[in-house]
């Protein structure tokens, strides 16, 4: 197998970390900026101190890798094919920001079977680093996997922008994840927006709509405007809050990691999954085993 990795040996920091918070990043539709989004808000967390793992579950179309330049070794994909743990994979990214990669191209590796699932969330488990927050950035779709993984956050974002697909398909996955899944709080990001008020307008279209539908309370996180320097820090595969900290978007990112910061733990655990990945930070492991 491999060498050790030095950012999985035992680094637990002397004071005991709270429950890590799981942040799940969903879209429905895909190229809505759902990976932007998880690498700057994972970013600006990190920057602001907070101990912070980006995990890319994309599997089909991984990206989180490429747009923070690092060279991955091992991948989730490897630990599924039994060739490397999952403490292999981790990788150290810019400010010590902790990155699980996917990867690219296996298209037959988007679905995880259960059995998979539990595996993944047991190799959490296992994990000795201490972290304080874990974004997942999901594939788009309504997958199986999408699901397991908002289902086990005790937040999800969904990120939508002003196409009427981008709208139509969150909703369906508000459903799924509502009447499927018990997630009964949803925050709604607005990516690439002209104006603020093309977010909130954004958030209101789907806010009629689940409330009419749907018993799941909604929450507008805010809105992060289209930005030529996000583009060009994704050309640099820098974040563009490190590359660019003055652009529009960097600051609307690090506003929204703000409020993120804020919210609140809650106290029991949402589900099965959820318990495994609470798991994740070594006092609740030996709490919980
Ligand atoms: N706020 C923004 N301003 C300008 N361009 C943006 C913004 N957000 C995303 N983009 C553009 O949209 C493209 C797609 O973004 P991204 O890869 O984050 O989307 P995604 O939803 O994760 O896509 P996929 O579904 O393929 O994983 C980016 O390469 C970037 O060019």
């Amino acid at each position: 197998m491999s060498s050790p990795n030095p950012i999985a040996s035992p680094v637990r920091a002397s004071n005991d970390p709270g429950p890590v918070r799981v942040i799940a990043v969903a879209s429905g539709k895909g190229g809505v900026g759902k990976t932007s989004v998880s690498v700057n808000l994972a970013m600006s967390l990190q920057n602001a101190g907070q101990r912070t793992l980006l995990l890319d579950t994309d599997l089909g179309l991984a990206n989180v890798d490429v747009m923070l330049g690092l060279s991955p070794r091992f991948t989730l994909s490897d630990v599924f094919a039994g060739r490397c743990e999952l403490a292999d994979t981790l990788l150290e990214g810019p400010n010590g920001l902790l990155v699980v990669p996917a990867a690219s191209g296996k298209r037959h590796m988007t679905e995880l079977t259960p059995a998979q699932h539990v595996g993944l969330v047991h190799a959490f488990s296992q994990l000795d680093v201490p972290v304080d927050v874990m974004i997942i950035d999901n594939a788009a779709g309504i997958s199986d996997s999408v699901l397991t993984f908002c289902q086990a956050a005790q937040d999800v974002i969904v990120v939508v922008c002003d196409e009427p697909a981008s709208v139509t398909d969150a909703y369906a996955l508000i459903k799924v994840l509502s009447r499927e899944r018990g997630v009964t709080r949803v925050q709604v990001l607005a990516n690439q927006v002209g104006h603020p008020s093309e977010g909130r307008q954004l958030y209101d279209k789907l806010e009629r709509v689940t409330a009419k539908f749907l018993d799941v309370t909604m929450n507008y996180l805010g809105a992060i405007p289209r930005d030529e320097w996000l583009r060009r820090a994704i050309q640099r595969q820098e974040a563009v809050v490190d590359a660019f900290p003055a652009a529009p978007a960097s600051m609307a990112f690090r506003e929204i990691a703000k409020r993120a910061e804020k919210w609140q733990t809650p106290n029991g655990p949402r589900g099965h999954v959820e318990f495994f990945m609470e798991r994740l930070i070594p006092t609740t492991r030996s709490a919980t085993a």
